[in-house]
């Protein structure tokens, strides 16, 4: 049935990263979409590592077909004073593996480039995947006004809707990451989905699910099983949850399957400076104010509200195990 209707092309923008790894194995086992490329940003990993991190995954998975393209190695405003969640993911991004250094190189083409290009040569039917700060997908929408137009989608890990983050109380990480670049992607007027922390909190893998992880013969799950220690000790003494939270994952799945969650629609600003720096606020356009707002006129968006999170885990977890 897959192979009668179009898979859906898919570029992942990533900071690899312990969820990226999982998230970009789960979209290279998933028959709804083709992965036609994965371009770099920093977050969770320096870009250069990044890009280091995305080809030796692709080899891993036996994909070097796939064209790794290097992102933005600065903010959206040219800050160079990035914070990258080395605590989260280990220095090396992966679980301090100390992996040999891929034998493939980045494509010779900037990361913005890439993404206008693929939006000219398929208009309408990319989607991105954004599962770090939004830098190259911002200056992807200011170096070409019809970029927003052309790409199909973007599916984008980022925001905490109605609940705290995770940088601290007011900030989600990728947004907290260039919370310009996302106020840029958010009001482009581009088909954008926001998958943020109110729902992928909801999406856990327990202590019980990695053992199965371990146990299994899959090629996938074996890899992230090794890769996985200091992302359960991370959630284990910041959450004090007996499991970690899959954000990439869901964010892939919510690509994959957008039927596994419902949506809300309306504007989201992004506060880009003071103590809640990287605040995303959803305005459900239903109060009419008085005065002109921040909001007003503004394009709007689907903000996810509840997963389906037992069969997103589900999926997650075969995709992982039957490779
Ligand atoms: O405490 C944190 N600080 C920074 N990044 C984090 C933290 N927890 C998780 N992530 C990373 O940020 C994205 C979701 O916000 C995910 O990529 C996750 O790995």
């Amino acid at each position: 049935m897959v192979e009668a209707t179009k898979k859906k092309k898919i570029i992942i923008d990533t900071d690899p990263g312990i969820d990226d790894a999982m998230a970009i194995f789960v979209a290279l086992n998933s028959p709804e979409v083709e992965v036609i490329g994965l371009t770099t940003i920093f977050g969770n990993v320096y870009t250069t590592l990044a890009t280091r991190n995305a080809l030796h995954l692709l080899e891993i998975a036996g994909r070097t077909d796939i064209p790794v393209v290097e992102g933005s190695h600065t903010s959206f405003t040219k800050g160079t004073k990035l914070r990258v969640a080395d605590f989260v993911h280990g220095t090396d991004g992966l679980g301090n593996q100390n992996f040999p250094p891929p034998l493939g190189k980045a494509i010779e083409q900037s990361a913005v480039n890439y993404l206008i290009e693929q939006a000219n040569q398929y208009p309408g039917e990319v989607t991105v995947v954004a599962l770090g700060p939004l830098t190259n997908i911002a200056l992807a929408v200011e170096q070409d006004p019809e970029f927003s137009k052309k790409i199909g989608q973007i599916v984008l890990l980022g925001g905490a809707f109605f609940v705290n983050g995770n940088v601290n109380p007011a900030s989600e990480a990728n947004i907290f990451g260039d919370p310009d670049a996302a106020d840029i992607v958010f009001t482009s007027g581009a088909d954008v989905v926001a998958v943020g922390l109110n729902v992928t909190h909801q999406v856990i893998m327990s202590d019980d699910d990695r053992d199965k992880l371990v146990q299994s013969n899959g090629k996938f799950a074996q890899y992230i099983s090794k890769i996985l220690d200091i992302y359960y000790s991370y959630h284990h003494e910041s959450y004090n949850t007996k499991g970690v939270y899959l954000h990439d994952p869901a964010t892939i799945i919510a690509a994959v399957d957008p039927s596994l969650f419902t949506y809300t629609e309306g504007v989201v600003r992004v506060q880009t400076s003071g103590i809640t720096r990287g605040t995303t606020v959803f305005y459900n356009t239903v109060k009419r104010f008085m005065d002109e707002t921040e909001w007003s006129g503004k394009p709007t968006v689907k903000v996810a509200v509840t997963v389906d999170a037992p069969a997103v885990l589900k999926l997650v977890m075969d995709r992982l195990i039957n490779s």
